[in-house]
């Protein structure tokens, strides 16, 4: 069964449709992209899956359960945990407690302390786990966002420009950090400027342009696609 689902999904703001029937799926095991010229309306659609804005006509449906009128809390409940594009960490606690917030919120909050450790060795993060997270740069701050979402034992993941600031060994680490979560059975959906991330690590790919689909495909696919290309120039 899909993990994620999204349906119609139309989101106005004023006379501009930010979304504009917006239909696509995540699949566990998958890392499914999903990209587009600036403004063409990703992060709306992450906000529409995990309940920060409703969408004035369509369905987002998770694990083959309608959650269009749940808030986004429960959603995290039902295993979805995102990253934002904007670091959000709480500044002053460590990195470790940012972790442990989490992850006394979700289903391994008996063993919360322990699930941390794991998941700070697992991203290279135990040598600065005791250091206050609003003191990162950028890179390690994005690995901290993600060591959260993490933390809550997510089965479909969406990530904001995760690899926004990383330098090129720690997106080629990060690249292997996705597979192997998908590998696991983690749905993952991966919004990401960084083409040569997107294209060696995704299974999937959807194409979003001004609120549209305007392709789904496996990378090869995607590539050489002409609408793709045109989207893309006519950015430029
Ligand atoms: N709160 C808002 N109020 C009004 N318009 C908005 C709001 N949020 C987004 N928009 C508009 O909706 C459209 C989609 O924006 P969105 O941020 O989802 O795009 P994006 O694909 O994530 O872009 P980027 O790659 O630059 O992050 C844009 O035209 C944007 O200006």
């Amino acid at each position: 069964m899909a993990s994620l689902v999204v349906e119609g999904v139309t989101v106005a703001f004023g006379a501009d449709l930010a979304l504009d029937g917006v239909g696509l799926t995540a699949e566990p095991g998958r890392v499914t992209g999903l990209i587009g010229p600036n403004g063409a309306g990703k992060s709306t659609l992450f906000d529409v899956v995990s309940g920060l804005r409703r969408p004035s006509s369509g369905r987002v449906v998770l694990g083959g359960r309608d959650v269009t009128r749940m808030g986004p809390a429960r959603r995290a409940r039902h295993g979805l945990a995102r990253t934002f594009q904007r670091l959000e960490p709480f500044g002053r606690l460590s990195v470790r407690d940012n972790l442990l917030v989490a992850a006394e919120l979700g289903p391994e909050r008996r063993r919360a302390a322990s699930a941390v450790a794991a998941i700070l060795d697992r991203l290279d993060l135990t040598e600065i786990a005791d250091s206050a997270a609003g003191t990162l740069p950028t890179g390690a701050g994005r690995l901290v966002e993600v060591g959260r979402a993490l933390a809550t034992r997510p089965r479909l993941l969406l990530l904001d420009e995760p690899a926004a600031g990383q330098d090129g060994e720690e997106t080629a680490r990060f690249a292997a950090l996705l597979r192997s979560l998908a590998d696991e059975g983690t749905a993952v959906v991966l919004v990401e400027h960084d083409m040569g991330l997107v294209m060696g690590v995704c299974d999937e790919v959807h194409v979003l342009d001004l609120g549209k689909v305007i392709a789904s495909g496996p990378p090869d696919a995607i590539r050489r696609d002409e609408a793709v290309l045109a989207a893309y120039l006519g950015d430029a």
